[in-house]
């Protein structure tokens, strides 16, 4: 006879299954629009009124969850058959910080998100030269384009003070709340929940022997650059150590090097491009950029921009309001509306940006019939690879000439060279910092770093696998993690290595696809 597990059995019928997923999914459609057009408003919108109401949103969606986790606990979905039905369940269940009794911790990881993520995009230094600038577009086209080494960490040190150093106790605070809520779900940390989207127990050893496998590559560029900043600062101001000060790079965090390519050219006879200059030139404009990006991928077969996309988009910076200016794009659910949200300004770093953030809009329109509870990432990794892999080919010389950004494809091997050197200063130069966010927020998670070492467990990290140094003495005082906006906005990390070593390999199989027999770099 059948086994009677208390008072109730669970229902094995998997059509009744099928009835209650199809139910669910019908359901969320409109809770979850509602909750990103609550998100959105705060997100365009950075006031204490849009704050509590996207709160007050985030809770009732955790009461539902939990009530529909309940509900699905009563089928018997892990001896199910069908393997689609059975990992809808899973998706059901797995419902992350909702699954806390204490809708205190929900209320404080909320509020802590939205606060942490409104000191970031609120910050603001203030220069005798310049007046007080925000970190887009003001900050950023410092660090850019300023090739003065003061004036440099000048912009660093502020950004630094006016941001992760107000986040300190808040992020705390922030963990704490996390961590409580993530036991309810059965995981040991925060970290645990995150590494479990990649459903392997081997992730971590595998990001390990990855960046093992590539660091050496990584010296090498490294090496160069240093040799060649040297030339350009003066080879006292860097340290004995061999490491790098942080602010040299044309990056607030020293994560892409491209900006300072002119200092590196390694061939400066032959052609090199400098797009944003082309850009000026020919005067792009913001539509423009984007009109750019979605003829491209409409040239490769991709659906266009849906109507709503270009209502409710925010492309460029109001003046009127505070808003997050991170780049980022928006799935609303109901397979119209998509946005984008950028303060998008007229420079190629920019113009890349637009064509990584299009690149998911492409991909949430690709799986936009998909159940809702599909509608995500293989994993978060894949959804940046797909985001990237499109901008691997708009980069190429061919392209850069296709759209007229660039007069002639050059044949020789020292244009090469460049071009292939500016792609390892964006592709390569990233690889130990896409790696260490994570290691650094992972070890804070479980506990092996604390308030008491935050700060020095960050620079050993960007010490050890970046090979950069503080270029001003940092304490306890500060909260360097917390000048990245993922740190704040609470956006795992590990996702963008990933896609940095997955986006090649899908590149070289595209181009096999393709039949293109060319060296994969053009
Ligand atoms: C500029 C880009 N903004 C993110 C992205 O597009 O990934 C934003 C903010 C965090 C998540 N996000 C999204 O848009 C998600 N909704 C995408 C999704 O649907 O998963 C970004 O942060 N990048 C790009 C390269 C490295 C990294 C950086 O700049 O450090
Ligand atoms: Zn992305």
């Amino acid at each position: 006879g059948v086994l009677f597990r208390g008072a109730l059995t669970q229902i094995s019928d998997e059509n009744l299954g099928w009835n209650f997923v199809n139910e669910y999914n019908n359901k969320v459609g409109s809770l979850w629009n509602e909750n990103v057009k609550k998100s959105w408003n705060y997100y365009t919108n950075l006031t204490d009124y849009n704050l509590e109401v996207m709160t007050n949103s985030t809770l009732q969606m955790a009461e539902f969850d939990k009530e529909a986790a309940k509900n699905a606990s009563t089928f018997a979905h892990d001896g199910f058959g069908n393997a689609t039905l059975k990992r809808l369940f899973k998706k059901i269940v797995n419902i992350g910080f909702a699954a806390t009794n204490d809708s205190e911790q929900l209320k404080a990881i909320s509020n802590l998100e939205a606060d942490l993520t409104g000191i970031y995009s609120k910050g603001k230094v203030c220069l005798e030269s310049k007046g007080c600038l925000q970190l887009e577009p003001g900050l950023t086209d410092i660090i850019t384009n300023s090739r003065s080494y003061e004036e440099l960490l000048a912009v660093w040190k502020g950004w630094r003070d006016a941001s992760g150093k107000l986040m300190r106790t808040k992020y705390t605070d922030f963990v704490k709340a996390m961590n409580a809520a993530i036991k309810f779900s059965g995981f040991n940390d925060t970290g645990e929940y995150w590494r479990s989207w990649y459903e392997t127990p081997t992730f971590e050893q595998d990001v390990r022997t990855l960046f093992e496998e590539l660091e050496p590559l990584y010296v090498e560029l490294h090496a160069y650059v240093r040799k060649r900043l040297k030339e350009k600062y003066g080879k006292d101001m860097f340290p004995e150590t061999g490491h790098i000060p942080a602010h040299l790079f044309g990056n607030m965090w020293a994560q892409q090097w491209s900006n300072i390519y002119d200092l590196l050219v390694p061939f400066p006879g032959a052609s090199s491009v400098d797009i944003t200059a082309k850009m000026k030139e020919q005067n792009y404009n913001v539509t423009h950029m984007y009109r750019v990006a979605e003829d491209f991928f409409m040239s490769i077969g991709m659906e266009k921009m849906t109507d709503a996309f270009w209502q409710n988009s925010m492309l460029v910076k109001p003046t009127d309001r505070d808003v997050v200016c991170h780049a980022s794009a928006w799935d609303f659910y109901d397979e119209n509306d998509f946005r984008i949200k950028q303060c998008t300004s007229v420079t190629e770093d920019q113009l890349l940006t637009v064509h990584h953030e299009m690149g998911h809009i492409v991909y949430f329109q690709n799986y936009r019939h998909q159940p809702r509870l599909f509608r995500g990432g293989a994993n978060p990794g894949f959804h940046e690879g797909m985001a990237d892999i499109v901008s691997l080919s708009f980069q190429t010389p061919e392209h850069m000439k296709v759209i007229g950004l660039l007069d002639e494809v050059p044949q020789d091997s020292d244009s090469d060279i460049n071009f292939l050197l500016k792609m390892a200063l964006d592709k390569v130069a990233f690889l130990p910092f896409g790696y260490l966010i994570d290691q650094w927020r992972w070890s804070v998670f479980r506990g092996d770093t604390n308030s008491s070492n935050y700060n020095q467990h960050w620079w050993d990290l960007r010490c050890r696998f970046q090979g950069i140094s503080s270029p001003v003495k940092r304490t306890e005082e500060d909260f360097d993690p917390g000048a990245k906006y993922h740190i704040p906005g609470n956006t795992p990390y590990i996702r963008y290595f990933v896609s940095f070593v997955v986006q090649f390999q899908w590149h070289e199989a595209l181009c096999r696809e393709a039949g293109n027999t060319r060296p994969l770099h053009r």
